[in-house]
This record gives C-alpha cells, structure tokens and sequence, in this order.
C-alpha cells in the first residue's frame, strides 16, 4: 500500500469512526469491503456510502492480488485462473476486481444506541482498515494454507508469511520466531508450561517465578505446574504495582527454569521495568517470558533489546479480530518447549492445527497498523489520558491506582473513596466500564491486582478502570468527565460515611460496634 493511499484511508477511517459517534455518546464502527456490500443489503438496516470507501476496496484488491499475479492482472486484467465463486455465479477475478464495481460500497454496522466505550483492556473495535484487509480470505481466499499442492494453498500461505512478518517487525523479531495461536491465554499457557515441561523433564530446573498481579492465566497455568509438582513462587509487587528488582534477584535459584512477568499490567496499566528483568534473567541464564497481551502495539517492545526469550500477544487489544494471537518464541538462544497443542505438526510443530488465514491476515494488518501509527496514537491517548486523570484526581478523596509515572496512559485506573464501584458502575451505564476483573466476575471479590498492591478492600472497591483507545475522542472524555463527578457526587450524598468525613470526623478514629 502507498504511504498516500495509507495516510488518506488513516484520516478517512478516523472521521468515519468520529464521525459515527454521535453526540449521545454512541460508538460505532464502519467497514468498507466487497463482501460487506454484497451481504449490506441482507445485515444492514441502514446502508452508509463511507468516504474510505475507494481507497479501501483499492487496498483490498492489494493485499488480495497477490505479487506474481499482479502482472498478469495488470497486463490483461483477470487473474490467472477462472474460478466462479460457489454460489455468487461471480467469478473470483471479477469479485477481486476494482472494476467490478461490488467492492465500492461501505456500510455502519447500525447496532442501535450503545454507551461510549470505554473498555479498551477488555478488547477494542475492529480498525476498518483491518476488516477490510481480512475480507477476501473470507471469500474468494479459501485456501487451506498448509495445502502445499495447488495455488489455493500457495496464496493463503503467502498472506499469512507477510502477516508473520508485519507482527515480527513490530516487537523486533525474526519472523520464524512467530507462532500463530487462538490468543494471549493459549500463548501464555503455552510458554509458562511449556517450558516449565520441557525443561521440568530432567528433574533439574523444577522452579518458575511470577508476580502476584499476573493475568489469571498465567496464575491458573501456574497453580496447575504446582498439581504437576513444580515449585512456582508468586513475587509480591510494590505499592505502585511494579516488581522489586532486589526481590526478585533473590527469590532466583539454581533450578529456576522461569521468569513470567506481563509487560502492562491490564487493570492498573504499570509497565515493568521489562529491560532491567530481561539483562538480570540473561545472566541468571534463566528464560524470561512476558505476557505483552495490553503492550505490544502501544508502547514500543524490543524482544533483543529487553532480552525477552518468549512473549504472548493478542490481536483483539490492538484493533485486530479476535480469537487470533501469537507467542513470540527465541531461536538464539534457543528456547525449547513442549507444545501443548500436537497434531499435523504446523508452527514448526510447537502449535499445530489449520490456521484461520482471514484472522492471521487481519492480526498482520493490525500489527502493521500499530507500527506505523504508535508515535501518533500514543501522543493522543496520552493527551486524552492527561485530560481524563486532571479531571477525575481533581475530585477529593480520588486517586490513581499503580505507579503514576511509569503506567501506559490508555488505562487509567482511580478509586473513588466512599462510594462503592459496583454502584458507581451501575449509575455510568451510559458508558462501558470496568472495575477491572472484580465485578465481572461472579464472585464480587475485590479485586486481587489492587489487594496485592496493598490497597485497602474498601479502595479496592470503589475503583473503576477507564481505558482510552485510538478512536476515542475528546468530546467523550469530557462528556465521561462530567457524568462521574456528577454521580460521584450523587452517591457520596447518599453515603452515611461521606457525612461524616464532611464533618471532619476521621473514620479509623471511629469504633465500629459489632451488631
Ligand atoms: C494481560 C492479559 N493477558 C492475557 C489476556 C488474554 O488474552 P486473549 O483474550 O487474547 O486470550 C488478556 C486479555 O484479557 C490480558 O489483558
Ligand atoms: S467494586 Fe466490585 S465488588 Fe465492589
């Protein structure tokens, strides 16, 4: 794709996405594709001619036609090979074709109105541009990409190389150190038990380190190396969420086979001192594995220049498709695992299984994106973020959870003393929220991240997480402003405690009687 042709569809795609929420705070997401204009009229209730509509059909048709093919396409217009597609009577030159005509549609996916969202660690909308690119491999690219006997095969094939490539190039990597798996919680499976498996075989290195604010499933992948008769230590962190480097030298032993620290923590956003823990691991000669789900593609990562040996990543955090991901493995030096997974023996036999060619594709574009756009995107969620933290800290008695100095600005964690989260959450059902993992799970224990952080239960409870991504605007910070100091406000009222801190009566001074 042309620098041009990027940079136009970049501020199209941004005004398509700005321009659909509207001023109730509603966010939705538009996509231009051939085969979003075919089925438009069957999915959309309101169809939508988007302004990304010619350079995207343009950049479909680029990543569709693949390099030797382009050629002859250029020279006489078809492709190689006549296909007529299954039940279209179209055939597949035709549907690739700009010319064609049914490329050059776009549609508002119209879902009604919805709340401002909010809620980017959980998972963040599809860019338009990455949806654009994975259409084809849903249609005329059909290929199984490990089919090794027909160009079927050879151009998913192809299409997922160049994927692997642009996801390589973003964290520093050698593209044979990709492996494609269903997401950051099967890439963090698979690295800490793998390893711990490999390596566990000879009874010699038996010992995995890792902190107390992992994601659950790095911690369950743990518990289950510990049923396994592994020895797993769980490192406390500081008050501001990060990892004491003297504490974690010392809980070091000769058997330990790893060390699984995440790179942004995804409730409260403090990024590890993730250089410093990768050169103490190197001279420890100790594997070091970070969970980069909440980092990779929004602040710059460097798998040689933090000596990371093993590294998850999740498409659906950085505008891609979910249900797609990879783990980043080290050849030199060479970290061995045991695959979780075994079969036809694809992904250099440590993931095996057909590869989903429309989701790799779309992870890739993702990825691309991230790397091209990180130093644009991250000045403006940090602008974005500033505004956010200025107004909500300027309320009394709120303040910022996790180190306020080395955090990724797109998650602002704040609690909200003497007002529960989960009614808090309740009166902001205009916008997506979370508290982090506490209320949504069943269980409303408060959250374990915050508690190891040494919050107190009652702070732990009335936190909220606000996450800002690349489509998040201004007008919606401001509108998500004024709503929580205005129901802040209003449930404080209503508190018994909030009356008494306004009359100046300090609360642990007070003795509680047992009823
Ligand atoms: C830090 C972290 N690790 C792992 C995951 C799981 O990622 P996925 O949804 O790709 O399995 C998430 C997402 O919830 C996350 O935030
Ligand atoms: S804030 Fe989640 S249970 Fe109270």
């Amino acid at each position: 794709m042309s620098n041009i042709a990027s940079t136009s569809l970049r501020q199209a795609s941004r005004l398509c996405l700005k321009q659909s929420a509207s001023s109730t705070g509603l966010l939705r997401s538009s996509a231009t594709s051939k085969v979003a204009s075919i089925s438009s009229q069957k999915i959309s209730r309101r169809g939508y001619v988007s302004e990304t509509k010619k350079d995207s059909a343009q950049i479909s048709v680029d990543t569709a036609i693949k390099a030797d093919q382009k050629a002859f396409f250029a020279e006489t217009g078809k492709l190689p090979e006549q296909h007529i597609m299954p039940g279209t009577g179209i055939p597949a030159d035709a549907m690739m074709s700009p010319m064609a005509g049914v490329l050059k549609q776009a549609t508002i996916m119209d879902e009604g109105q919805r709340p401002i969202y909010l809620d980017m660690q959980a998972t963040t909308p599809l860019d338009p541009r990455v949806l654009d690119a994975m259409m084809p491999f849903y249609s005329g690219l059909y290929g199984n990409p490990h089919s090794r006997t027909h160009a079927y095969g050879w151009e998913t094939d192809k299409a997922i190389e160049e994927a692997r490539e642009h996801i390589a190039i973003l964290i520093g990597a050698d593209p044979k150190e990709i492996i494609f798996t269903s997401g950051a919680t099967e890439s963090n499976n698979m690295s800490v038990k793998g390893v711990a498996r490999f390596f566990g075989r000879s009874g010699k290195k038996r010992h995995i380190i890792t902190t107390q604010t992992e994601h659950k499933c790095v911690l369950d992948s743990c518990r289950h190396l510990q049923d396994e008769g592994f020895d797993v230590t769980y490192l406390p962190v500081q008050h501001n969420g990060l990892v004491d480097m003297a504490e974690l030298e010392a809980a070091m032993r000769p058997d330990t086979a790893l060390v699984s620290i995440m790179a942004v923590n995804n409730e409260i956003g403090v990024i590890q001192p993730l250089e410093e823990i990768g050169k103490l691991c190197r001279s420890k000669k100790v594997f070091f594995h970070t969970d980069g789900a909440q980092a990779v593609g929004k602040i710059p990562m460097d798998v040689n220049k933090m000596q990371i040996d093993l590294m998850s990543i999740s498409s659906h955090k950085i505008y891609g498709p979910k249900g797609i991901g990879a783990c980043y493995v080290r050849r030199r030096p060479r970290v061995r695992i045991d695959p979780i997974i075994s079969g036809g023996g694809q992904e250099r036999g440590l993931r095996s299984g057909t590869l989903a060619p429309a989701l790799v594709v779309g992870f890739g574009e993702a990825c691309r994106i991230a790397q091209e756009e990180i130093a644009y995107d991250s000045k403006r969620i940090k602008m974005l973020s500033d505004r956010l933290l200025e107004g909500l800290l300027s309320l009394e008695h709120t303040t910022q959870n996790g180190s306020p100095e080395h955090f990724y600005p797109g998650c602002v964690n704040v609690s909200f003393a003497y007002v529960e989260g989960e009614s808090l959450l309740m009166a902001l059902k205009d916008i997506a929220l979370s508290s982090g993992s506490a209320c949504t799970s069943a269980s409303l224990e408060p959250s374990y991240v915050l508690r190891a952080l040494g919050s107190s239960d009652d702070m732990a409870h009335s936190s909220i997480r606000f996450g800002i991504g690349r489509f998040t605007t201004e007008g919606e910070i401001d509108y998500v402003l004024k709503a929580v100091k205005q129901r802040v406000t209003f449930l404080r009222e209503l508190s018994p405690l909030w009356e008494l801190v306004q009359e100046g009566i300090a609360l642990d001074s007070i003795e509680w009687s047992q009823h």
